[in-house]
């Protein structure tokens, strides 16, 4: 569905994004898996290497596969990104903003930086990407897909997430306003809101039995999500079965949402 595409999948390095990068892969694309090399002190990670292990899946898909360091909340890392991308894999096509943090938090006590930096990753992040990989789609004047990882949290609160869930509706948000000057270039922009997906980023919080048994009693299709149940929404909006698609929001999420009782 996707041969001859060139995607780029911000923090593809694990979760999601790694899942929607193999997938683009498997449908045919060549992909550019962006990773970010967080402050040592502050994640205690390097996740280069962890790129560079989505890219060897990536070319044993028979694909080509690049890994590019960007922190998406700097403009110029990402400007630099989208070049580098363009330069080496020889244009760009999809756009597939995954990268997202959510540091579960008390609302009364949560300090304004912290606000600042999830709003900076998850939402001005995904304008930066957006914008820069948009103006290559209309130089290249050939259409383009624009997806952003939104989530059932865009539909819904969540007690420890105040500062998180306005950036997965302003996510969806985004894609709604930037999909009317895009439309002429023949770029689409659409949202995927997953539901509970099993990543690093609920780790810890879904260590509590009690929440992960709430939750799970929850989705009428009896399972967790996996990155992987992501991948294919995403590849059928980077295709040209979804040429008609703009502005629009996927839902993805077992049922979760809708099961109230
Ligand atoms: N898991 C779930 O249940 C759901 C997740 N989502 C959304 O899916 C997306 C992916 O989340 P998920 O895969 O679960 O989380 P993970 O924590 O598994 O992955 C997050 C990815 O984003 C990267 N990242 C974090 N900060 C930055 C940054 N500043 N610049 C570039 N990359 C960065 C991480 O890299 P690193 O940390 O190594 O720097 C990592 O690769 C997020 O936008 C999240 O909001 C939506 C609904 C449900
Ligand atoms: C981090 C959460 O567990 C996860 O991310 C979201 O967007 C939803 O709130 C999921 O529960």
């Amino acid at each position: 569905m996707l041969n001859g595409r060139t995607a780029l999948v911000t923090g593809a390095s694990r979760g999601i994004g790694r899942g929607v990068a193999l997938g683009l892969a498997a449908a045919g694309a060549d992909v550019a898996v962006n990773y970010h090399r967080p402050a040592e002190a502050e994640f205690g990670r390097d996740n280069a290497a962890d790129a560079a292990g989505v890219v060897a899946e990536i070319e044993a898909l028979g694909r080509r596969g690049l890994a590019v360091e960007a922190d998406v909340a700097d403009g110029a890392a990402v400007r630099q990104m989208v070049d580098t991308v363009v330069k080496e894999l020889g244009g760009l096509d999809v756009l597939v903003n995954s990268a997202g943090i959510c540091p579960f938090h008390d609302f009364l006590t949560m300090p304004e930086e912290l606000w600042d930096r999830v709003h900076g990753v998850n939402l001005k992040g995904a304008f930066l990407c957006s914008q820069a990989a948009a103006r290559v789609m209309v130089e290249q004047g050939r259409g383009g897909r624009i997806i952003g990882i939104s989530s059932i949290s865009a539909l819904v609160g969540g007690g420890m997430q105040t500062h998180y869930t306005p950036t997965k509706a302003g996510m969806h948000s985004l894609m709604q306003s930037m999909a009317i000057p895009l439309g002429p270039h023949g770029i689409t922009c659409n949202s995927v809101l997953p539901g509970a997906i099993a990543t690093d980023i609920n780790k810890d919080d879904w260590s509590d039995p009690d929440k992960r048994a709430y939750l799970d009693g929850r989705i009428p299709l009896g399972r967790f999500g996996e990155p992987d149940d992501i991948a294919g929404p995403v590849v059928f909006l980077a295709s040209d079965a979804a040429r008609y698609v703009t502005g629009s929001a996927l839902l993805v999420d077992g049922g979760l949402f809708v099961n109230l009782q």
